[in-house]
């Protein structure tokens, strides 16, 4: 028998037909849609007068635009594109997580968490950050907008196979390092196009110790380095934590069965490998317009002089000069002026719960020069939960403010935006010009290092706090 990688044996396992031109057209088995990119899809079935195939396969969750300010969300919600998502959704016969329900949050947080996302299973969003659900073993991924309407229409994507790359992780984390500094530190070394055409394969012991959640952030972000898809095989961990959501799925189908040898064989051949050592890796941040802009927080800004590819060189330059920033400065002491600790890359229940454990560590309050410090919960659930856990408390006493779950200040599509020019530590995964709003100046870290920024009002090194 051919040993083959965790990605082929899904690819296979969903295959529908393979065309003479090599592409394959895949059965998707789990559809996720939000607000934004769904009503030209809805759009372009009824102008053709098509229907949808099968309502049931899909879930919706309103999470771009919904404003996170309980106020304002109870006064004028639903409205625009999330009222379009309600109205479409009712006469598709489509679950949908209501804006004011107790199961709305940013879909790559609470769909997993709902037990939505089938182990084994192909996974479809009109989202790039939907390669999150492979953490869960699943064949996951971000779409466009026609692509929405044909898994409406008839369940199946048609596509060119991927070759597989390795992210191998060995050695133990340093205490104040989390998955998110992993993520960071694969998009340096991957570079922002590097991964394209691949599907990234977590792999090696760091990886298999690492929380399911943290595996979340890592796949999240293989988006960054150019991998649609990212996979993570199946183990006990991920099996613990898909019993625990099974009995909330909120699905038609029975409870999926995860099959063991849902993972690559021992002897499959990976296309490409990149190995990283965990015990090297030091909290990041990012200095620059892009993920793959990241160094250690102890670190300095590079010099652009001294990149010697023309291409990276000049985007060093350019981002440096949206930054503000000049080669050689240390980045620990960069003055902020806002924290965001939020998204679904960090806003799940263990990433806002290690931002309150270094609280507690320094105790204190959000530091007199930050106009804002927000944590927005990825989800109603693990809102829910933090609160029953007192985290929100001690977050909201040091002076964070605390909302309601959404996309929020990562894409700033709402009134959540950086004033002119205001400088954000923030744990989403974008930091390209004016994400966070008109001339916004993002830094991309962990929840830990975004805690500490807000407490001490500048970038600093979270492994140099008294972890034990
Ligand atoms: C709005 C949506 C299409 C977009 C994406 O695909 O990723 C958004 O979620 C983002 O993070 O930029
Ligand atoms: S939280 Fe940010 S990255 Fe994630 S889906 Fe929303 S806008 Fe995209």
């Amino acid at each position: 028998m051919i040993a083959c990688t965790l990605y082929d044996k899904l690819w296979n396992a969903h295959t529908i037909r393979v065309y003479d031109d090599g592409t394959t057209l895949l059965y998707i088995d789990e559809h996720f849609i939000h607000e934004v990119t769904s009503p030209q899809a809805f759009g372009l079935l009824s102008r053709e007068g098509l229907d949808v195939h099968d309502g049931r396969s899909t879930v919706a969750m309103p999470d771009h635009n919904v404003p996170t300010d309980a106020m304002r969300r109870r006064r004028v919600w639903p409205c625009g594109q999330v009222a379009r998502l309600h109205s479409n959704c009712e006469k598709h016969c489509i679950r949908c997580s209501p804006v004011h329900g107790r199961r709305q949050g940013i879909v790559h947080v609470a769909g997993p968490e709902q037990g939505a996302t089938l182990p084994s299973g192909s996974v479809a969003c009109g989202d790039s950050h939907t390669s999150t659900h492979g953490a869960l073993g699943a064949l996951a991924q971000g779409i466009g907008t026609s692509d929405v309407a044909n898994i409406l229409l008839a369940r199946s994507i048609r596509q060119k196979r991927n070759r597989s790359l390795l992210i191998s992780l060995e050695g133990r984390l340093r205490p104040g390092c989390c998955a998110k500094d992993v993520a960071l530190h694969m998009a340096s070394m991957v570079g922002a196009g590097g991964g394209a055409g691949y599907c990234m394969e977590l792999g090696g012991g760091s990886m298999g110790r690492m929380p399911l959640e943290g595996r979340m952030s890592v796949c999240n972000m293989s988006i960054e380095a150019g991998a649609r898809f990212s996979l993570s095989g199946a183990d006990n961990p991920m099996l613990n934590y898909m019993h625990a959501r099974v009995a909330h799925r909120h699905c038609h189908r029975a409870p999926c069965k995860m099959p063991m040898d849902a993972a690559s064989d021992a002897l499959a051949q990976h296309s490409r490998m990149v190995a990283m050592r965990a015990d090297r890796i030091e909290p990041q941040i990012t200095w620059g317009t892009a993920p793959y802009m990241s160094s250690s927080v102890r670190g300095r800004v590079p010099d652009p002089m001294a990149i010697p590819d023309p291409r990276y060189r000049s985007e060093a330059e350019a981002a440096l000069d949206y930054m503000s920033l000049e080669p050689g400065m240390p980045l620990a002491c960069l003055g902020v002026d806002f924290v965001f600790i939020g998204s679904c890359t960090n806003a799940r229940a263990e990433d806002i719960r290690m931002a309150a454990r270094v609280v507690s560590i320094l105790g204190g309050r959000v530091h007199r020069r930050i106009r804002g410090a927000i944590v927005v919960p990825g989800s109603m659930a693990s809102k829910a939960q933090l609160e029953r856990e007192g985290v929100g408390g001690i977050l909201t006493r040091a002076g964070f403010e605390w909302r309601e779950p959404g996309c929020s200040m990562c894409i700033a599509m709402n009134s959540d935006q950086l004033a002119y020019r205001e400088r954000c530590v923030s744990t989403s995964n974008r930091s390209f010009e004016c994400r966070q709003g008109p001339m916004s100046r993002t830094h991309l870290a962990s929840p830990a290092t975004a805690a500490l920024a807000a407490i001490t009002g500048s970038v600093c090194d979270a492994s140099s706090l008294a972890w034990t």
